[in-house]
């Protein structure tokens, strides 16, 4: 009989999905959590590493991939590191997963679609990334599928929460400073809370859990992310007025801009909403509307501690 503790083995630590992870997954059993500052394991994906030794070591029922390049921008002065880490790094994972028959849980994104559809994409419509960033992601997801591994790649967006770099921070930090915000207003998605997605991903495990070949049957991609959409400047009014009620803070306007008018070096879709029907018929998950998501978020960041 197996008496080890069902094991999670989560790359990434402080990052906003991986942090939240650490705490919803530890309700299945063991939880160990790999990045580039956790001792005795501890894993750079920018290097070759031995996968394989690491899984032999900790012994995990599943790994849960949260580590990723995610600076968008960056991405394209970086783009032998952006693949290194989110193409590379992410096939060597999935050939050790493969081989050790232990299912893997990546999360992927809302980038690797152009932008261009009318109604919220499905899983298997045409990719097109329009960034390195999304080019990298799209090749992870490539990689995993390739590898033979038993997969699920979990697509999100615009991930935030009250923890590490993220727009709610940015504008929340923004508002303070400035008198008028100028935030585009041409491009539309869902914001989802970092704390969703690892709940939805503890669901979803407790189910492989309990039922090991489910993930044969049900292997693939799925759109991961909050009910509803709006732009970025729906998103940066909710998370102001709130804050406004709560503080003093400079921002008087929050200006609805163009894309144009706010040039970036990496090009984002104008239209990423993601339709999420596939993992609610299969996992009986979907998460709530973003705008529900937000007041829960601003709730803890009233608190006085944070
Ligand atoms: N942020 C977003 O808006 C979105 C994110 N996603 C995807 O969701 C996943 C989680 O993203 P999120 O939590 O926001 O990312 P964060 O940027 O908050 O965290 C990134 C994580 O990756 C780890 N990491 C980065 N570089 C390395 C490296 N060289 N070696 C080892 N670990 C590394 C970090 O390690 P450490 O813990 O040491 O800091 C951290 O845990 C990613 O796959 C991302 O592509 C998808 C859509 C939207
Ligand atoms: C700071 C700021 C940004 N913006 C715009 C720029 C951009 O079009 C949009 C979002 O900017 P950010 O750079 O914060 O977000 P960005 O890094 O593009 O966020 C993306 O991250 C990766 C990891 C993902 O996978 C995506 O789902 C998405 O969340 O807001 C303004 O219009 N005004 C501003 O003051």
């Amino acid at each position: 009989m197996n008496t080890q503790p069902f094991t999670c083995l989560i790359l990434g630590d402080q990052g906003q999905v991986a942090y939240e992870l650490k705490r919803e997954l530890a309700t299945l059993g063991r939880v160990i959590a790999a990045s580039r500052s956790t001792l005795p394991v501890a894993i750079d994906l920018a290097q070759h590493n031995d996968f394989e030794s690491l899984i032999r070591q900790t012994k995990p029922n599943c790994i849960v991939n949260a580590a990723a390049y995610t600076a968008v921008d960056k991405a394209e002065q970086e783009p032998e590191l952006a693949m290194r880490i989110n193409a590379e790094a992410v096939a060597e994972l999935a050939q050790a997963a493969a081989k050790a028959n232990i299912p893997l849980i990546h999360y992927s994104t809302d980038y690797v679609f152009d932008g261009t559809a009318q109604q919220p994409y499905q899983e298997d419509q045409p990719t097109n990334p329009q960034g390195v960033y999304g080019q990298s992601k799209l090749a992870g997801e490539q990689a995993i599928a390739a590898s033979g591994a038993n997969h699920l790649i979990l697509r999100t967006s615009w991930v935030y929460g009250t923890r590490g770099g993220n727009f709610l921070r940015t504008m929340r930090r923004l508002a303070r400073e400035r008198e008028e915000l100028s935030v585009v207003a041409d491009q539309t998605g869902c914001p989802t809370w970092s704390r969703h997605i690892a709940q939805a991903t503890a669901q979803i495990l407790i189910q492989l859990k309990r039922d090991p070949s489910l993930i044969t049957e049900h292997s693939g991609i799925y759109h991961l992310v909050s009910s509803g959409q709006g732009s970025w400047h729906d998103f940066a009014t909710a998370i102001i007025e709130h804050q406004r009620q709560q503080e003093t803070i400079a921002c008087q306007r929050i200006v609805p801009i163009t894309t144009a008018q706010f040039p970036t070096p990496a090009k984002r879709p104008a239209y990423s909403v993601l339709n999420t029907d596939k993992l609610a018929e299969t996992f009986g998950v979907r998460l709530p509307d973003w705008r529900e998501a937000l007041s829960q978020v601003n709730a803890e960041l009233d608190q006085p501690h944070i």
